[in-house]
Protein backbone atom coordinates (compact mmCIF):
# COMPACT_ATOMS: atom_id res chain seq x y z
CA UNK A 1 0.00 0.00 0.00
CA UNK A 2 1.52 3.58 -0.67
CA UNK A 3 1.48 5.83 1.92
CA UNK A 4 0.60 9.28 0.71
CA UNK A 5 2.92 12.61 2.71
CA UNK A 6 1.26 16.08 3.11
CA UNK A 7 1.97 19.33 4.14
CA UNK A 8 2.09 20.60 7.89
CA UNK A 9 0.42 23.97 6.63
CA UNK A 10 -2.10 21.91 4.42
CA UNK A 11 -1.73 24.23 0.83
CA UNK A 12 1.08 21.82 -0.83
CA UNK A 13 0.08 19.66 -3.00
CA UNK A 14 0.04 15.53 -1.58
CA UNK A 15 2.93 13.45 -2.81
CA UNK A 16 3.71 9.82 -2.92
CA UNK A 17 7.54 8.57 -1.39
CA UNK A 18 9.77 9.74 -4.24
CA UNK A 19 8.05 12.94 -4.86
CA UNK A 20 7.94 13.92 -1.77
CA UNK A 21 11.84 13.20 -1.01
CA UNK A 22 12.82 14.93 -4.11
CA UNK A 23 10.68 18.14 -2.76
CA UNK A 24 12.34 18.80 0.57
CA UNK A 25 10.68 21.63 1.99
CA UNK A 26 6.74 21.85 0.99
CA UNK A 27 6.10 24.52 -1.46
CA UNK A 28 3.55 26.04 1.15
CA UNK A 29 7.01 26.15 3.46
CA UNK A 30 6.00 23.16 5.52
CA UNK A 31 7.07 20.12 6.44
CA UNK A 32 5.87 16.54 4.73
CA UNK A 33 5.10 14.03 7.30
CA UNK A 34 3.02 10.53 6.30
CA UNK A 35 -0.87 10.85 6.37
CA UNK A 36 -0.96 8.08 8.40
CA UNK A 37 1.38 6.43 10.36
CA UNK A 38 2.07 2.92 9.44
CA UNK A 39 2.59 0.84 12.15
CA UNK A 40 4.50 -2.41 12.97
CA UNK A 41 2.96 -4.88 15.42
CA UNK A 42 4.61 -6.21 18.34
CA UNK A 43 5.90 -9.90 16.36
CA UNK A 44 7.39 -7.80 14.04
CA UNK A 45 9.17 -5.75 16.74
CA UNK A 46 10.17 -8.67 18.23
CA UNK A 47 11.15 -10.43 15.13
CA UNK A 48 13.94 -7.92 14.71
CA UNK A 49 16.48 -9.27 17.84
CA UNK A 50 19.25 -10.32 16.94
CA UNK A 51 18.59 -9.38 13.18
CA UNK A 52 21.47 -7.45 10.78
CA UNK A 53 20.68 -3.68 11.24
CA UNK A 54 20.22 -3.73 7.35
CA UNK A 55 17.08 -5.96 7.38
CA UNK A 56 15.85 -4.05 10.58
CA UNK A 57 15.97 -0.98 8.25
CA UNK A 58 14.36 -2.62 5.46
CA UNK A 59 11.45 -3.57 7.40
CA UNK A 60 10.67 -0.04 9.30
CA UNK A 61 11.58 1.88 5.68
CA UNK A 62 9.73 -0.30 3.54
CA UNK A 63 6.17 0.80 4.68
CA UNK A 64 6.65 4.32 4.26
CA UNK A 65 8.24 3.66 0.65
CA UNK A 66 5.29 1.57 -0.42
CA UNK A 67 5.72 0.71 -4.33
CA UNK A 68 7.70 3.67 -5.16
CA UNK A 69 10.96 1.76 -5.15
CA UNK A 70 11.01 -2.03 -6.32
CA UNK A 71 11.58 -3.76 -2.90
CA UNK A 72 14.83 -5.64 -3.85
CA UNK A 73 15.95 -2.44 -5.25
CA UNK A 74 15.44 -0.95 -1.71
CA UNK A 75 16.89 -3.76 0.09
CA UNK A 76 20.09 -3.80 -2.01
CA UNK A 77 20.74 -0.02 -1.56
CA UNK A 78 20.32 -0.16 2.30
CA UNK A 79 22.86 -3.04 2.32
CA UNK A 80 25.10 -1.03 0.35
CA UNK A 81 24.85 2.22 2.62
CA UNK A 82 25.35 0.53 5.21
CA UNK A 83 27.96 -1.81 4.67
CA UNK A 84 30.35 1.39 4.79
CA UNK A 85 30.48 1.80 8.77
CA UNK A 86 33.13 0.63 10.59
CA UNK A 87 31.06 -1.26 13.00
CA UNK A 88 29.06 -4.54 11.94
CA UNK A 89 26.45 -4.24 14.40
CA UNK A 90 26.31 -0.16 12.45
CA UNK A 91 24.86 1.45 15.52
CA UNK A 92 26.41 -0.20 18.68
CA UNK A 93 25.21 -0.28 21.90
CA UNK A 94 27.76 0.27 25.24
CA UNK A 95 26.82 0.21 28.63
CA UNK A 96 28.25 2.67 30.47
CA UNK A 97 26.14 2.27 34.14
CA UNK A 98 23.39 0.84 35.66
CA UNK A 99 20.37 0.46 33.10
CA UNK A 100 22.86 3.07 30.98
CA UNK A 101 23.37 2.74 27.70
CA UNK A 102 25.56 4.93 24.73
CA UNK A 103 23.97 4.63 21.26
CA UNK A 104 27.02 5.32 19.49
CA UNK A 105 25.93 6.66 15.99
CA UNK A 106 28.97 7.85 14.35
CA UNK A 107 30.78 4.83 12.71
CA UNK A 108 29.76 6.22 9.13
CA UNK A 109 32.43 7.70 7.20
CA UNK A 110 32.14 11.66 8.46
CA UNK A 111 31.71 10.30 12.16
CA UNK A 112 28.29 11.70 12.97
CA UNK A 113 24.95 10.25 13.13
CA UNK A 114 24.25 12.04 10.23
CA UNK A 115 25.53 9.48 7.98
CA UNK A 116 23.16 7.01 8.69
CA UNK A 117 20.63 8.44 7.35
CA UNK A 118 22.67 10.61 4.43
CA UNK A 119 24.20 7.74 3.29
CA UNK A 120 20.93 5.74 2.14
CA UNK A 121 19.18 9.52 1.10
CA UNK A 122 22.06 9.65 -1.74
CA UNK A 123 20.86 6.00 -3.12
CA UNK A 124 17.49 6.71 -2.91
CA UNK A 125 18.04 10.36 -4.58
CA UNK A 126 20.47 9.02 -7.08
CA UNK A 127 18.07 5.90 -7.89
CA UNK A 128 14.66 8.06 -8.28
CA UNK A 129 16.83 10.51 -10.66
CA UNK A 130 17.94 8.16 -12.66
CA UNK A 131 14.67 6.54 -13.16
CA UNK A 132 12.86 10.04 -14.10
CA UNK A 133 16.23 11.14 -16.05
CA UNK A 134 16.77 14.22 -14.45
CA UNK A 135 19.10 16.40 -12.36
CA UNK A 136 18.63 17.81 -8.82
CA UNK A 137 20.66 21.17 -7.38
CA UNK A 138 20.83 20.50 -3.77
CA UNK A 139 21.20 23.15 -0.99
CA UNK A 140 21.62 22.61 2.42
CA UNK A 141 22.87 24.39 5.72
CA UNK A 142 24.72 22.86 8.22
CA UNK A 143 25.54 23.94 11.98
CA UNK A 144 28.91 21.44 11.34
CA UNK A 145 27.71 17.76 11.02
CA UNK A 146 25.04 17.52 8.00
CA UNK A 147 27.16 19.72 5.38
CA UNK A 148 30.07 16.87 5.79
CA UNK A 149 27.74 13.84 5.75
CA UNK A 150 25.71 15.14 2.56
CA UNK A 151 29.44 15.81 0.31
CA UNK A 152 30.29 12.55 1.53
CA UNK A 153 27.62 10.81 0.16
CA UNK A 154 26.92 13.03 -2.75
CA UNK A 155 30.58 13.40 -3.98
CA UNK A 156 31.19 12.31 -7.55
CA UNK A 157 27.47 11.74 -8.33
CA UNK A 158 26.44 12.58 -11.62
CA UNK A 159 23.17 14.05 -10.92
CA UNK A 160 23.57 16.19 -8.22
CA UNK A 161 25.55 19.32 -7.54
CA UNK A 162 25.47 20.14 -3.67
CA UNK A 163 25.72 23.83 -1.79
CA UNK A 164 26.40 23.46 1.33
CA UNK A 165 25.91 26.92 3.39
CA UNK A 166 27.98 26.80 6.89
CA UNK A 167 28.37 29.73 9.64
CA UNK A 168 32.09 30.80 8.97
CA UNK A 169 34.19 30.13 12.12
CA UNK A 170 31.59 28.64 13.59
CA UNK A 171 32.66 24.74 13.00
CA UNK A 172 35.26 23.02 14.53
CA UNK A 173 38.12 22.57 12.02
CA UNK A 174 37.87 18.85 11.69
CA UNK A 175 34.10 19.39 10.67
CA UNK A 176 35.25 22.41 8.22
CA UNK A 177 38.24 20.67 6.57
CA UNK A 178 35.51 17.47 5.76
CA UNK A 179 33.49 20.16 3.57
CA UNK A 180 36.41 21.91 2.00
CA UNK A 181 38.78 18.95 1.17
CA UNK A 182 36.86 17.13 -1.41
CA UNK A 183 38.04 17.94 -4.46
CA UNK A 184 35.05 16.77 -6.63
CA UNK A 185 33.50 19.37 -9.36
CA UNK A 186 29.79 18.81 -8.16
CA UNK A 187 30.76 19.93 -4.45
CA UNK A 188 30.44 23.77 -3.45
CA UNK A 189 31.05 24.87 0.64
CA UNK A 190 30.54 27.66 1.37
CA UNK A 191 30.90 29.74 4.59
CA UNK A 192 28.19 33.02 5.26
CA UNK A 193 28.90 35.12 7.94
CA UNK A 194 26.09 34.41 9.74
CA UNK A 195 24.82 31.56 12.10
CA UNK A 196 23.34 28.12 11.81
CA UNK A 197 19.50 29.72 11.45
CA UNK A 198 20.57 32.25 9.28
CA UNK A 199 21.74 29.43 6.58
CA UNK A 200 18.88 27.17 7.16
CA UNK A 201 16.44 30.35 6.65
CA UNK A 202 18.60 31.28 3.33
CA UNK A 203 17.86 27.93 2.38
CA UNK A 204 14.40 28.00 3.05
CA UNK A 205 13.81 31.06 1.30
CA UNK A 206 15.37 29.58 -2.34
CA UNK A 207 12.80 27.03 -1.50
CA UNK A 208 9.54 29.58 -1.13
CA UNK A 209 11.30 31.47 -4.10
CA UNK A 210 9.11 29.15 -6.36
CA UNK A 211 10.67 30.33 -9.61
CA UNK A 212 14.20 29.75 -8.71
CA UNK A 213 13.31 26.35 -7.16
CA UNK A 214 12.02 24.84 -10.12
CA UNK A 215 14.50 26.15 -12.18
CA UNK A 216 17.69 24.81 -10.40
CA UNK A 217 15.28 22.18 -9.84
CA UNK A 218 15.91 22.41 -5.63
CA UNK A 219 16.52 19.11 -3.25
CA UNK A 220 16.63 19.35 0.22
CA UNK A 221 19.35 16.99 2.55
CA UNK A 222 18.36 18.64 5.38
CA UNK A 223 15.86 16.86 8.43
CA UNK A 224 13.03 18.80 6.71
CA UNK A 225 13.56 16.02 3.86
CA UNK A 226 11.56 13.19 5.21
CA UNK A 227 13.40 10.29 4.34
CA UNK A 228 16.38 11.92 6.38
CA UNK A 229 13.71 11.52 9.69
CA UNK A 230 12.54 8.10 8.15
CA UNK A 231 15.98 6.43 8.01
CA UNK A 232 16.62 7.76 12.03
CA UNK A 233 14.01 6.20 13.15
CA UNK A 234 15.48 2.68 12.82
CA UNK A 235 18.17 2.72 15.19
CA UNK A 236 15.47 3.39 17.68
CA UNK A 237 14.27 -0.14 17.00
CA UNK A 238 17.67 -1.65 17.20
CA UNK A 239 18.69 -0.20 20.25
CA UNK A 240 15.26 -0.81 22.07
CA UNK A 241 14.75 -4.35 20.97
CA UNK A 242 18.26 -5.09 22.06
CA UNK A 243 17.23 -3.91 26.01
CA UNK A 244 14.19 -5.73 25.71
CA UNK A 245 11.59 -4.07 23.77
CA UNK A 246 8.75 -4.73 22.89
CA UNK A 247 8.09 -6.23 26.07
CA UNK A 248 9.70 -3.27 28.36
CA UNK A 249 10.38 0.25 27.63
CA UNK A 250 13.23 2.21 26.76
CA UNK A 251 14.05 5.62 27.62
CA UNK A 252 15.78 8.02 24.79
CA UNK A 253 18.01 11.05 25.73
CA UNK A 254 18.93 13.03 22.56
CA UNK A 255 21.12 15.66 21.91
CA UNK A 256 18.89 18.21 19.70
CA UNK A 257 18.97 21.19 17.69
CA UNK A 258 17.11 20.60 14.65
CA UNK A 259 14.86 18.60 16.37
CA UNK A 260 15.21 15.86 13.50
CA UNK A 261 17.00 12.87 15.37
CA UNK A 262 14.51 13.13 18.47
CA UNK A 263 11.35 13.62 16.33
CA UNK A 264 12.92 10.16 14.63
CA UNK A 265 12.14 8.75 18.37
CA UNK A 266 8.63 9.81 18.10
CA UNK A 267 8.32 8.77 14.49
CA UNK A 268 9.15 4.61 16.21
CA UNK A 269 6.62 5.17 19.09
CA UNK A 270 3.68 5.87 17.03
CA UNK A 271 5.23 3.18 14.49
CA UNK A 272 4.87 0.96 17.69
CA UNK A 273 7.97 0.83 19.26
CA UNK A 274 8.00 0.61 23.04
CA UNK A 275 9.48 3.60 23.74
CA UNK A 276 9.28 5.63 26.82
CA UNK A 277 10.20 9.20 27.83
CA UNK A 278 11.61 10.93 24.39
CA UNK A 279 13.72 13.53 26.70
CA UNK A 280 15.03 16.44 24.46
CA UNK A 281 18.90 17.51 25.57
CA UNK A 282 19.72 20.90 24.62
CA UNK A 283 23.26 22.68 25.57
CA UNK A 284 22.55 26.62 26.36
CA UNK A 285 20.20 27.77 23.25
CA UNK A 286 18.03 25.70 24.87
CA UNK A 287 14.65 27.34 22.67
CA UNK A 288 13.43 23.34 23.39
CA UNK A 289 13.63 23.11 26.88
CA UNK A 290 11.99 26.81 27.56
CA UNK A 291 9.46 25.60 24.83
CA UNK A 292 8.18 22.52 27.03
CA UNK A 293 8.81 24.56 30.22
CA UNK A 294 6.79 27.25 29.57
CA UNK A 295 4.23 26.59 25.98
CA UNK A 296 6.40 29.39 24.11
CA UNK A 297 8.40 29.05 21.26
CA UNK A 298 10.57 31.86 21.40
CA UNK A 299 13.46 32.63 19.23
CA UNK A 300 16.83 34.53 21.18
CA UNK A 301 20.22 34.79 20.05
CA UNK A 302 22.36 31.81 19.89
CA UNK A 303 25.73 31.53 22.00
CA UNK A 304 28.44 29.53 20.58
CA UNK A 305 29.32 26.28 22.82
CA UNK A 306 31.63 23.57 22.89
CA UNK A 307 28.58 21.79 20.87
CA UNK A 308 28.62 23.98 18.31
CA UNK A 309 26.16 21.58 16.10
CA UNK A 310 23.42 21.89 18.61
CA UNK A 311 23.78 25.98 18.61
CA UNK A 312 20.35 26.10 16.87
CA UNK A 313 17.37 28.28 17.74
CA UNK A 314 15.32 27.75 14.84
CA UNK A 315 14.49 23.85 15.71
CA UNK A 316 12.20 23.13 12.47
CA UNK A 317 10.96 19.45 13.02
CA UNK A 318 9.36 21.11 16.33
CA UNK A 319 6.63 22.17 13.44
CA UNK A 320 6.13 18.21 12.63
CA UNK A 321 5.13 17.44 15.78
CA UNK A 322 3.23 20.36 16.74
CA UNK A 323 1.00 19.27 13.46
CA UNK A 324 0.13 16.02 15.64
CA UNK A 325 0.15 17.78 18.81
CA UNK A 326 -2.61 20.37 17.33
CA UNK A 327 -4.77 17.51 15.73
CA UNK A 328 -3.12 17.55 12.68
CA UNK A 329 -5.09 20.91 11.99
CA UNK A 330 -2.57 22.58 8.87
CA UNK A 331 -4.42 26.34 9.98
CA UNK A 332 -2.90 26.45 13.39
CA UNK A 333 0.51 25.28 12.44
CA UNK A 334 0.53 28.12 9.52
CA UNK A 335 -0.36 30.48 12.24
CA UNK A 336 2.16 29.75 14.90
CA UNK A 337 4.92 29.66 11.86
CA UNK A 338 3.65 33.04 10.64
CA UNK A 339 3.81 34.56 14.27
CA UNK A 340 6.97 33.09 14.64
CA UNK A 341 8.46 34.92 11.23
CA UNK A 342 6.85 38.33 12.09
CA UNK A 343 7.67 37.65 15.84
CA UNK A 344 10.06 35.91 16.45
CA UNK A 345 7.33 33.61 18.76
CA UNK A 346 4.11 31.32 18.91
CA UNK A 347 2.83 30.44 22.07
CA UNK A 348 1.39 26.46 22.52
CA UNK A 349 -2.44 26.21 23.05
CA UNK A 350 -2.53 24.14 26.80
CA UNK A 351 -3.82 20.77 25.09
CA UNK A 352 -1.52 20.51 22.29
CA UNK A 353 1.65 21.29 25.19
CA UNK A 354 -0.27 18.45 27.30
CA UNK A 355 0.43 15.89 24.08
CA UNK A 356 3.65 16.70 23.82
CA UNK A 357 4.58 16.21 27.35
CA UNK A 358 2.70 13.01 27.17
CA UNK A 359 5.91 11.75 25.29
CA UNK A 360 8.49 14.33 25.63
CA UNK A 361 10.14 16.05 28.90
CA UNK A 362 13.80 18.20 28.58
CA UNK A 363 16.61 19.08 29.91
CA UNK A 364 19.58 21.72 28.99
CA UNK A 365 23.03 21.62 30.13
CA UNK A 366 25.83 24.49 30.21
CA UNK A 367 29.44 24.65 29.24
CA UNK A 368 30.53 24.00 32.72
CA UNK A 369 28.10 20.94 32.58
CA UNK A 370 29.23 19.51 29.59
CA UNK A 371 33.18 19.49 30.47
CA UNK A 372 32.64 18.03 33.67
CA UNK A 373 30.09 15.35 32.45
CA UNK A 374 32.87 14.25 30.12
CA UNK A 375 35.26 14.20 32.62
CA UNK A 376 33.40 12.40 35.25
CA UNK A 377 32.47 9.75 32.50
CA UNK A 378 35.83 9.07 31.33
CA UNK A 379 37.25 9.17 35.17
CA UNK A 380 34.66 6.36 36.04
CA UNK A 381 34.06 4.25 33.58
CA UNK A 382 36.54 5.08 30.51
CA UNK A 383 34.22 5.76 28.26
CA UNK A 384 35.09 9.48 26.06
CA UNK A 385 31.78 11.32 25.15
CA UNK A 386 32.06 14.41 22.41
CA UNK A 387 30.79 17.16 23.65
CA UNK A 388 27.37 16.49 22.11
CA UNK A 389 26.98 13.52 23.51
CA UNK A 390 28.06 15.10 26.88
CA UNK A 391 25.20 17.68 26.97
CA UNK A 392 22.88 14.84 26.90
CA UNK A 393 24.30 12.65 29.14
CA UNK A 394 24.19 15.62 31.60
CA UNK A 395 20.62 15.47 30.93
CA UNK A 396 20.20 11.94 31.61
CA UNK A 397 21.71 12.16 34.89
CA UNK A 398 19.43 14.93 36.03
CA UNK A 399 16.45 13.80 34.35
CA UNK A 400 13.72 11.92 36.38
CA UNK A 401 13.80 8.73 34.41
CA UNK A 402 12.56 5.81 36.11
CA UNK A 403 16.20 3.93 37.46
CA UNK A 404 14.37 0.29 36.41
CA UNK A 405 13.78 1.91 32.60
CA UNK A 406 16.51 1.37 30.33
CA UNK A 407 18.06 4.78 29.53
CA UNK A 408 19.95 4.97 25.76
CA UNK A 409 21.92 8.42 25.17
CA UNK A 410 22.45 8.90 21.85
CA UNK A 411 25.80 9.81 20.80
CA UNK A 412 25.57 11.72 17.40
CA UNK A 413 29.12 12.69 16.99
CA UNK A 414 33.07 11.02 17.54
CA UNK A 415 34.71 12.99 19.98
CA UNK A 416 37.65 13.80 17.03
CA UNK A 417 35.44 15.90 15.53
CA UNK A 418 36.02 17.92 18.79
CA UNK A 419 39.28 17.71 19.71
CA UNK A 420 40.21 20.79 21.38
CA UNK A 421 36.99 20.80 23.53
CA UNK A 422 37.49 16.97 24.41
CA UNK A 423 40.97 17.64 25.55
CA UNK A 424 40.13 20.60 27.63
CA UNK A 425 37.52 18.82 29.66
CA UNK A 426 39.69 15.41 29.83
CA UNK A 427 43.16 15.73 29.12
CA UNK A 428 42.67 13.35 26.29
CA UNK A 429 42.95 14.31 22.27
CA UNK A 430 41.19 11.62 20.47
CA UNK A 431 42.99 10.95 17.24
CA UNK A 432 40.74 10.40 14.17
CA UNK A 433 40.13 7.41 12.86
CA UNK A 434 42.85 5.91 9.55
CA UNK A 435 40.57 7.11 6.41
CA UNK A 436 40.75 10.61 7.76
CA UNK A 437 44.51 10.36 9.42
CA UNK A 438 45.68 12.89 6.88
CA UNK A 439 42.49 15.26 6.95
CA UNK A 440 44.65 18.27 8.36
CA UNK A 441 46.63 17.86 5.67
CA UNK A 442 44.48 18.14 2.55
CA UNK A 443 43.85 21.53 0.71
CA UNK A 444 40.76 23.48 1.60
CA UNK A 445 38.60 24.93 -1.08
CA UNK A 446 35.69 27.22 0.35
CA UNK A 447 34.06 29.69 -0.72
CA UNK A 448 33.11 32.89 0.71
CA UNK A 449 29.86 34.90 0.61
CA UNK A 450 27.59 37.34 2.41
CA UNK A 451 24.79 36.53 4.98
CA UNK A 452 22.16 37.11 2.25
CA UNK A 453 20.21 35.42 -0.21
CA UNK A 454 20.62 37.11 -3.17
CA UNK A 455 24.00 36.49 -3.21
CA UNK A 456 23.91 32.72 -2.45
CA UNK A 457 21.04 31.90 -5.33
CA UNK A 458 23.14 34.10 -7.69
CA UNK A 459 26.16 31.89 -6.82
CA UNK A 460 24.08 28.71 -7.32
CA UNK A 461 22.45 29.39 -10.07
CA UNK A 462 25.65 30.50 -11.40
CA UNK A 463 27.40 26.91 -11.09
CA UNK A 464 24.78 24.59 -10.64
CA UNK A 465 24.91 22.13 -13.87
CA UNK A 466 20.69 22.02 -13.77
CA UNK A 467 21.06 26.20 -14.73
CA UNK A 468 24.31 25.34 -17.27
CA UNK A 469 22.00 22.44 -19.15
CA UNK A 470 18.78 24.90 -19.75
CA UNK A 471 20.98 27.43 -20.39
CA UNK A 472 22.77 25.59 -23.53
C1 LIG B 1 26.63 16.03 16.64
C2 LIG B 1 25.22 16.48 16.66
N1 LIG B 1 24.47 16.18 17.72
C3 LIG B 1 23.19 16.56 17.79
C4 LIG B 1 22.59 17.30 16.79
C5 LIG B 1 21.15 17.65 16.92
O1 LIG B 1 20.38 16.84 16.07
P1 LIG B 1 18.97 17.36 15.53
O2 LIG B 1 19.25 18.55 14.71
O3 LIG B 1 18.47 16.23 14.72
O4 LIG B 1 18.16 17.68 16.71
C6 LIG B 1 23.34 17.64 15.66
C7 LIG B 1 22.80 18.43 14.53
O5 LIG B 1 21.72 18.83 14.43
C8 LIG B 1 24.67 17.19 15.58
O6 LIG B 1 25.40 17.44 14.50
N1 LIG C 1 23.37 19.90 13.44
C1 LIG C 1 23.06 19.93 12.08
C2 LIG C 1 22.11 21.03 11.72
C3 LIG C 1 21.24 20.66 10.56
O1 LIG C 1 20.40 19.64 10.95
P1 LIG C 1 19.57 18.71 9.98
O2 LIG C 1 19.47 17.42 10.72
O3 LIG C 1 18.29 19.37 9.76
O4 LIG C 1 20.32 18.55 8.69
C4 LIG C 1 24.36 19.97 11.32
O5 LIG C 1 25.31 19.43 11.82
O6 LIG C 1 24.46 20.53 10.26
Amino acid sequence: MAIAYVSTRGDAPRLGFADAMLAGLARDGGLYVPETWPTLSRETIAGFAGRPYAEVAEAVIAPFVGDAIARPTLKAMIAEAYASFRHPAVTPLVQTGDNRFVLELFHGPTLAFKDVAMQLLARLMDHVLAERGLRATIVGATSGDTGGAAIEAFRGRSRVDVFILMPHGKVSEVQRRQMTTVPDANVHAIAIDGSFDDAQAHVKAMFNHHAFRDRLALAGVNSINWARVLAQAVYYFTAAVALGAPHREVDFVVPTGNFGDVFAGYVAKRMGLSVGRLVIATNVNDILARTLETGRYEVTGVTATTSPSMDIQVSSNFERLLFDAVGRDPATVRSAMASLAQARSFTIADEALAAIRRDFDAGRAGEAEVGETIARVKRDTGYLLDTHTAVAYAVADAAALDPATPTVVLSTAHPAKFPDAVEAASGIRPALPPHLADLLDRPERLTRLPNDVAAIEAYVAEHARVARDAAA
